[in-house]
């Protein structure tokens, strides 16, 4: 029989096989951030165990609420900070941090075949470079912590092959979306997903990132995409010393794609020729309707930033929509750039203009807004339209209601002050 991405990357790792099932894991990198990390911090040096395993292998930043908000967040960052340098590892601080999600991928710290950690459960962004990354608590970050490893039950998967052709104004993020409605937010729980077909491999690594992100929104442990040349390209610069040339590493990664005969548990086709822009109506990931259906909902705030569409790309989609336009005055715009790199191309690219020009606010690169602790807050009966991946009761503010769309259906929301499609979509 044979073997999954997630099957190859297992075997790869296993360490241990302490019964049936579950496998102890060698883990390749370790990612840390301020919210999760300085309470296993805290409970490894109660427990006379501050020691890392590898510390070139752990990378931290601080990245939910950045510059600290308050004294408690000051406390957390300096916990992380403090650690980090005791330790030797490389750590983002304010002026050089970004949402962890989308600074990771940008240094080049996963590779295809990696196997991932971190104490956030968008950690299956990862899984777009072809790597096995996952959200843990915190016993088995701390686990990791000290090392190295982490116990998993062999997950089963399920391979969604997507085919077809999209429209133009149709992206990545209507994708994910129709791929969490058909799934149901339990859909995939205790599994992996596999994003296969010829749009997935049409798609640049910031879509496939904005794909995998989403994947623990239908349940799964993690979301892989296939690595190919579109993977190298984007790893070249952090991988060209190892490699003669670009074939010689898509050969090297070529071992982490699925074999033909691979068993899953189930493989679902979908073609998107006919998808149109979707957002969300209710607090669950999975209740999705065309944004047509939902035109004319005022929203209060508009939102564009997060791990899951804060790419240079997405920034540069919403802003070729409100390039020369003003935002409604009902409308407060907000964007977050998710990464210094993200922002400094779109300061080079005149993007963050165009921003300021609508009436948008240009934050640093930050969670912030997306979970609702800063730089955004809603109030109790607001709505917001958001590029992010959770619209759950309250996310953005107590109260408060997100409708998750993507960046273009985002910025055109922007201009009218009402949910409404953008330009780009013809229909
Ligand atoms: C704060 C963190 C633990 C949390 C997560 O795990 O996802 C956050 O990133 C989120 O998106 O809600
Ligand atoms: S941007 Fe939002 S979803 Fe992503 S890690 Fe930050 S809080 Fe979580």
């Amino acid at each position: 029989m044979g073997k999954t991405v997630a099957e190859k990357i297992f075997d790869a790792h296993v360490v241990d096989n302490p019964y049936q099932d579950v496998f102890v894991l060698s883990l390749d990198r370790v990612f840390c951030h301020e919210i999760t990390t300085p309470i296993a911090i805290n409970d490894l040096v109660a427990r006379g165990k501050d020691r890392v395993f590898d510390a070139s292998k752990i990378k931290a930043v601080i990245d939910h609420v950045t510059p600290a908000k308050d004294t408690k967040t000051a406390i957390q960052g300096k916990i992380l900070r403090d650690w980090s340098r005791k330790h030797g590892i490389e750590f983002f601080d304010v002026g050089r941090n970004g949402v962890c999600h989308a600074i990771f991928p940008e240094k080049g710290f996963v590779r295809p075949g990696f196997t991932v950690i971190m104490g956030d459960s968008h950690t299956c962004t990862h899984g777009a470079f072809g790597a096995f990354a996952a959200g843990v608590g915190t016993t088995d970050l701390e686990v990791g912590i000290l090392k190295g490893v982490c116990a998993f039950k062999k997950p089963e998967t399920i391979k969604i092959n997507v085919t077809g052709t999209l429209k133009e104004g149709v992206y990545a993020k209507d994708v994910i979306l129709a791929i969490i409605a058909k799934l149901g937010v339990n859909g995939a729980t205790n599994k992996v997903i596999e994003f296969a077909g010829p749009v997935v491999e049409s798609f640049s690594m910031e879509s496939r990132l904005t794909l995998s992100n989403m994947a623990v929104e239908a349940g799964a442990t993690s979301g892989i995409c296939y690595p190919d040349m579109t993977t190298v390209e984007y790893l070249w610069p952090f991988i060209k010393d190892d490699f003669s040339d670009k074939e010689a590493a898509l050969e090297e990664y070529s071992k982490w794609l699925p074999d033909d005969d691979a068993d899953y548990a189930d493989v679902i086709e979908l073609d998107v020729s006919e998808l149109e822009p979707l957002v969300t109506y209710g607090y669950k990931p999975d209740q999705v309707k065309t944004v047509r259906e939902m035109e004319g909902t005022p929203v209060d705030q508009v939102y564009i930033g997060s791990c899951t569409n804060g790419r240079i790309e997405d920034l540069r989609i919403a802003a070729s929509i409100l390039k020369g336009k003003k935002i409604a005055d009902t409308v407060r715009g907000i964007v977050s750039p998710a990464s210094p790199g993200a922002y400094a191309l779109a300061l080079k690219e005149g993007l963050l203009e165009v921003f300021m020009e609508a009436g948008f606010s240009v934050t640093n690169p930050t969670c912030g807004a997306c979970l609702g602790m800063s730089n955004g807050v809603l109030a109790p009966g607001e709505v917001a339209a958001s590029t992010t991946n959770r619209n759950f009761n309250g996310r953005m503010g107590k109260g408060g209601m997100v409708h998750l769309m993507s960046p273009a259906t985002a910025a055109a929301t922007a201009i009218e002050g009402k949910i409404c499609n953008s330009p780009l979509f013809k229909g």
